[in-house]
């Protein structure tokens, strides 16, 4: 996890930046220029540059026309934390990544010796890491932690993990301040959060906090040795932080299954689009080397965009999503056409005049206006955004309910059965449940394939198939719902396999279930998988495809 860096040229450490892409580093000018003339000319050549307006800020446009899967850019964070967003559930677990290597481990078992935090082991080696643990630990060392026997209640308080990575962009100022001036220098929408509820929490969770343990009893000792160690630490400075860890942090999954948080400057200047046409892939064994790709052809002229958001949300969830957290409102294409691409995504059934439904679907007549009313694409009936809202809000706590209790099968049957009175089939919460249910039809006790019916095998079958037309619209070049995508396709094969083998003998002239459609499907999850090895969900995804082709190539006899 070392993330220095080294000479491109020799290899050895180094902390000259090539001033081109910013992206190699020297350890000498002599090195440079080696380089410079050997490789580094053609590779320097970026295929973007950096702009700038008033609409969006700082973007990347492409400066000549980019290959699909061509690799835009590489780059190491500036910082890396835990996760600066934690849910109340999270915040208050007794499981805590290791303020060395972020590996799980047990609050109370082991700690870093100098300041007391827990770690993975006392000797685990990301304590000493200049860019890591010992970072903040000079800091963390003014905190009074909690005793063994004082109450569970004095631990979760003390132990914020929210706050460690705002921490940590601060103590950035002490190793290495031109970072520090990058970070600082990122949007953080400071005003237009002022006023938010999330700046009433950050100044409780966070800054009071900070202030509370470590930079008071930190600023007194300054004051009292006539001696500045960081220079910039104020209460805005860190709500500053905290806005752009929530503006532009990326979410980095490990490989033990936990995520964490990392602001990369040239990453975090790809702007948003619900369709984006760029991607990026995290290498934690790199010391968490962020890598964006061309996710299709590119023209000269367009920015590079990525998305900020779930894609299989409907646009008001998105849209409302980017207003609150990311300070912006989206206008791309698929938030400007009320149906979403065709894909009706968040329409709701039209229910006529008189409760007499007229078999059309509710969409937004502008949906770029947060109020706007809806109108039926079949009969003259409106209905409010309030209404529409109201509904929404209380099929969301429905689906939310189920989804988490994840309980029987027949919890999920029934409530996507009422939903389809209200929602349009391809409804993004009927397909929330829907891909559950694929995933528990075959493998929950009782509902094995070969216990499943026959009807149940077609319906699983089918809604497969239409959540793959649904994918294909929404991500039309495989490089975003990839691992949604590679669990439908497996649940697809695995349907088609079992009713495969229950077709009889005579039917096999006029056969509804080929087996090559099996076979195509996991073809194609091995393909979109493979931009998801480097996370533990995608690597076991491909280990069941991979038992899966097996299974299907010993039927077909291509084994
Ligand atoms: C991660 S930062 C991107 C870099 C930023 N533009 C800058 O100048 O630092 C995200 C911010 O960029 C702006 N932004 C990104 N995508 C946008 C879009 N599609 N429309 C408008 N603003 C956008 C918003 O201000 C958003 O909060």
């Amino acid at each position: 996890m070392d993330m220095e860096a080294k000479c491109g040229y020799c290899g050895v450490q180094a902390k000259l930046k090539c001033a081109g892409c910013q992206q190699t580093y020297y350890c000498n000018p002599d090195h440079q220029k080696k380089h410079w003339r050997a490789k580094h000319k053609q590779e320097c050549a970026k295929p973007y540059e950096l702009a700038r307006n008033d609409e969006i800020g700082r973007h990347c446009l492409a400066n000549k026309a980019i290959l699909k899967d061509t690799v835009l850019f590489t780059e190491t964070p500036l910082v890396i934390g835990p996760k600066w967003n934690l849910d109340e559930y999270e915040q208050r677990s007794t499981i805590v990544p290791c303020v060395g290597c972020f590996a799980d481990c047990n609050l109370g078992l082991f700690y870093c010796e100098l300041c007391r935090w827990p770690a993975c082991k006392p000797d685990c080696p990301g304590l000493i890491n200049r860019s890591l643990h010992s970072l903040e630990c000079g800091i963390l060392r003014f905190g009074h932690p909690p005793k063994p026997g004082d109450d569970p209640e004095t631990f979760f308080d003390y132990y914020r993990y929210d706050a460690l990575l705002v921490l940590k962009c601060l103590a950035m100022q002490i190793c290495n301040p031109s970072s520090f001036d990058q970070i600082i220098n990122l949007e953080s929408h400071y005003d237009a959060r002022k006023n938010t509820r999330y700046y009433a929490d950050t100044d409780e969770r966070i800054v009071s906090y900070l202030f509370r343990n470590f930079l008071d009893p930190l600023q007194s000792l300054e004051r009292k040795e006539d001696k500045v160690v960081l220079k910039v630490c104020d209460r805005k400075t860190l709500h500053m932080i905290s806005g752009i860890l929530e503006v532009n942090a990326m979410v980095i999954p490990l490989s033990n299954g936990r995520e964490i948080c990392g602001l990369y400057p040239l990453g975090c200047m790809l702007e948003h689009n619900c369709m984006p046409n760029s991607f990026y892939t995290f290498d934690c064994s790199k010391g968490m080397k962020l890598t964006f790709k061309a996710g299709r052809d590119i023209q000269k002229g367009e920015h590079l965009t990525t998305t900020y958001t779930h894609s299989l949300w409907g646009t008001q969830l998105r849209r409302e999503h980017l207003k609150t957290n990311k300070y912006f409102v989206c206008k791309c294409e698929r938030c400007t056409d009320p149906t979403e691409l065709g894909t009706f995504l968040s329409s709701l059934r039209c229910m006529g005049v008189e409760s007499e439904p007229c078999g059309g679907f509710q969409l937004p007549i502008n949906p770029l206006s947060d109020t706007s009313d809806w109108k039926c694409n079949q009969c003259p009936v409106q209905v409010t955004h309030d209404q529409v809202n109201f509904i929404m809000s209380k099929i969301g706590e429905e689906v939310d309910y189920v989804m988490g209790r994840k309980s029987s099968i027949k919890e999920f049957e029934d409530l996507i059965y009422k939903l389809e009175n209200f929602l349009h089939p391809n409804h993004f919460h009927l397909q929330t449940l829907k891909h559950s249910l694929i995933q528990m039809y075959g493998h929950f006790p009782g509902h094995r394939l070969n216990e499943l019916s026959d009807a149940v095998l077609v319906s699983k079958l089918q809604m497969c198939r239409d959540m793959m037309s649904i994918i294909d619209v929404l991500d039309p070049d495989s490089f975003r719902l990839t691992l949604y995508a590679g669990v439908v396709l497996l649940e697809q094969q695995a349907a088609l396999v079992e009713l495969s083998k229950r077709q009889k003998p005579s039917t096999v002239s006029q056969q509804q279930y080929d087996l090559s459609e099996a076979l195509q499907c996991l073809v194609r999850a091995k393909t979109i998988l493979q931009n998801e090895m480097g996370t533990i969900q995608g690597k076991k995804l491909m280990e069941q495809i991979e038992r899966a082709l097996e299974n299907v190539g010993e039927q077909t006899g291509n084994a």
